[in-house]
């Protein structure tokens, strides 16, 4: 899949969480910049008012200027502004609203998209939980950056700056006072800063951990309950609950340290301020309405110069959480698609050669020398002990891992250098434990399919064994089956998922059998359903049923990760080797 507009900047920026950020709003610069300007007219009362205020004090106080005229006509000028700024502050909000809702949904589905690239063992070993805390609570903190550096920074920027301006231009020896704030405020930031994005990056971190925790639990609930195990998962979850309140407690404390610690500076600037301008005015440098005036703006400067440095810890976790999404969208395991041919026709026969696997964070061999010739049509059915390593064989025919040693072709093509998509449009997958959503039993036998005509429905669920299942439901096939399936029984579940797999009409199928016994009349339905859906289609099946194995036109035994034995029924237990030994074991 072509990388996103958001992918290429996280590729090109990827030791820099600012200039992502930046460069995610490419598009909306315009819009920004617009809003920017709006901002600064919605703003003229923050800083028009101290000097109509001040002109009012002294009109009133000195009976110099114009009196009454002066009050009024200050008076007015207040109230234009002041109603201006509802019109300006709508529009203003209107266009940056928009740039930064629409970076933040274009991080999510650029995160999905790329979730869905992503290798499957990368996916297992990143856990949903963590990866569902990138994609809402990381992606927020980014939108919460967004915002606050936007609407926040520019308020305290512009209002430092014409508070500045203003009392430059009326007094340079009160200017120079103010900008003493600089070097104390750039002081208390350089100390709190390293320690906040530290305790930062190890609470969300410990969030994540806990998320995918979380997750697991709630699949868990069941078993849990089953086997008298709530406790222990409740005493699970809170201990990783105390590291998140020792975590989040640090970041608390070290954050509100900084924000008192900056505060009582100001707090003790501003009195000092007022102190130095009473004594000017007491000399008669300034007038009263001046030493309102500048305390106004002094105050002005004060807040933002603390406005900046309270913001510091929001944009410490929004970067922290630009950088925790960038681990996602510049993650290389992907299934690599591009530029390999795709095949027009998918035939079913298989070779797999020398096959040889080991999972990436093991050094064990799992797979050793696998040789297997299948023909188009064929059913193959792999037996052995657990872990000797059957669904990994299946694994690597579907293509969701690669053999470290080895090659397997697909009708003469080597697997490693097609476009698998094109083989996975042939290909059914009916795996151990049915993998249903919570739509309609429709919705989950047609999933993926555009357009599916009745009469097909129709044969596919009596082929499936369904039809009595679903003509007996009040709904019939637009029945909600709750979440995971969990309204249907297990058989009714796999016969869900075996009407999934005949609807597609595939070539070849891949079935990891279930283990869980069902009662004889239920192992018979789906057997006759499995039965229609293997014939005349290139079929490799983890087998548990004894049905399923005599039915199967090849047996290969295989045990740990080496295929032992490799023949038809007959001929296997005619050797009386390790087949004919695990069937007296399993008799
Ligand atoms: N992601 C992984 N990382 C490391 N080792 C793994 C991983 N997945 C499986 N294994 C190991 O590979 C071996 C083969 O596992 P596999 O699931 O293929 O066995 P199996 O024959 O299908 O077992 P079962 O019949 O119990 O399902 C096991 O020893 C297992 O521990």
């Amino acid at each position: 899949m072509e990388e996103s507009f958001i992918q290429q900047i996280y590729n090109r920026n990827q030791k820099n969480s600012f200039k992502v950020l930046v460069g995610l709003y490419k598009g909306n610069y315009l819009r920004i910049f617009y809003s920017a300007v709006l901002f600064i007219i919605k703003h003229i009362p923050a800083w028009v008012m101290p000097i109509a205020i001040a002109n009012v004090i002294n009109a009133a106080t000195i009976q110099a200027g114009g009196g009454i005229r002066t009050i009024y006509f200050n008076a007015i000028i207040m109230v234009i502004l002041v109603l201006q700024n509802i019109v300006t502050n709508y529009y203003h909000t209107k266009l940056h609203s928009y740039a930064i809702r629409s970076v933040e949904s274009g991080l999510r589905a650029s995160l999905i998209k790329k979730l869905q690239e992503l290798s499957i063992p990368y996916q297992k070993e990143m856990q949903s939980g963590r990866l569902q805390s990138k994609i809402m609570r990381d992606v927020e903190a980014v939108q919460t950056l967004s915002s606050q550096v936007f609407v926040s920074s520019l308020n305290i920027f512009v209002n430092l700056i014409v508070a500045l301006a203003i009392t430059l231009y009326n007094s340079p020896t009160v200017f120079l006072f103010f900008i003493l704030t600089v070097p104390i405020s750039a002081l208390i930031i350089v100390i709190f800063r390293k320690k906040i994005k530290t305790s930062n990056s190890e609470f969300r971190q410990e969030m994540e951990e806990t998320s995918a925790r979380v997750i697991e639990m709630i699949e868990l609930v069941p078993i849990a309950r089953a086997h008298a195990l709530e406790n222990q998962e409740v005493r699970r979850l809170n201990h990783r609950f105390q590291q998140i309140l020792t975590k989040g407690f640090h970041l608390d404390i070290i954050q509100s340290l900084f924000g008192s610690v900056s505060w009582a500076s100001f707090q003790l600037f501003q009195i000092i301020c007022l102190v130095f301008t009473g004594i000017l005015a007491l000399r008669g440098s300034i007038t009263p309405g001046e030493v309102v005036m500048y305390q106004t703006y002094f105050t002005t400067v004060v807040n933002s110069v603390s406005s900046i440095i309270t913001l510091i810890p929001t944009i410490a976790k929004g970067l922290e959480s630009v950088n925790s999404i960038g681990e996602i969208l510049t993650a290389g395991e992907v299934e690599n698609h591009e530029n390999k041919p795709k095949i027009k026709q998918v035939d079913g026969n298989f070779s797999i050669q020398q096959v040889c696997y080991r999972y990436p964070n093991s050094d064990q061999t799992i797979l050793h020398d696998i040789n297997l010739e299948v023909k188009q049509g064929e059913t193959v059915a792999f037996v052995g002990e657990s872990g000797s390593g059957k669904s990994t064989i299946l694994n690597l025919l579907i293509g969701f891992i690669q053999p470290t040693e080895g090659r397997i072709l697909l009708d003469g093509h080597d697997m490693s250098s097609i476009d698998l998509r094109s083989f996975r449009h042939h290909l059914a997958v009916v795996p151990q434990s049915t993998i249903l959503f919570s739509g309609t039993i429709l919705q989950n036998i047609t999933y993926g399919m555009p357009s599916v005509t009745e009469e097909e429905l129709k044969r596919v669920l009596l082929a499936a064994n369904l039809w009595d299942v679903i003509e007996k439901l009040p709904d019939g096939l637009n029945t909600r089956i709750g979440e995971h399936g969990d309204k249907l029984s297990g058989g009714q579940r796999q016969r869900v998922s075996i009407a999934r797999a005949l609807i597609r009409n595939p070539k070849v199928i891949i079935l990891d059998e279930a283990t869980s016994a069902l009662d004889s009349h239920s192992e018979k339905k789906i057997q006759e359903a499995l039965n229609t859906l293997c014939h005349g289609r290139t079929t490799f099946i983890v087998a548990h049923r004894l049905s399923t194995i005599r039915n199967a036109d090849k047996i290969a035994v295989i045990e740990n990760g080496r295929c032992v034995e490799f023949g038809t029924y007959d001929e296997l237990m005619f050797t009386k080797g390790k087949f004919y030994e695990l069937k007296q074991l399993q008799m």
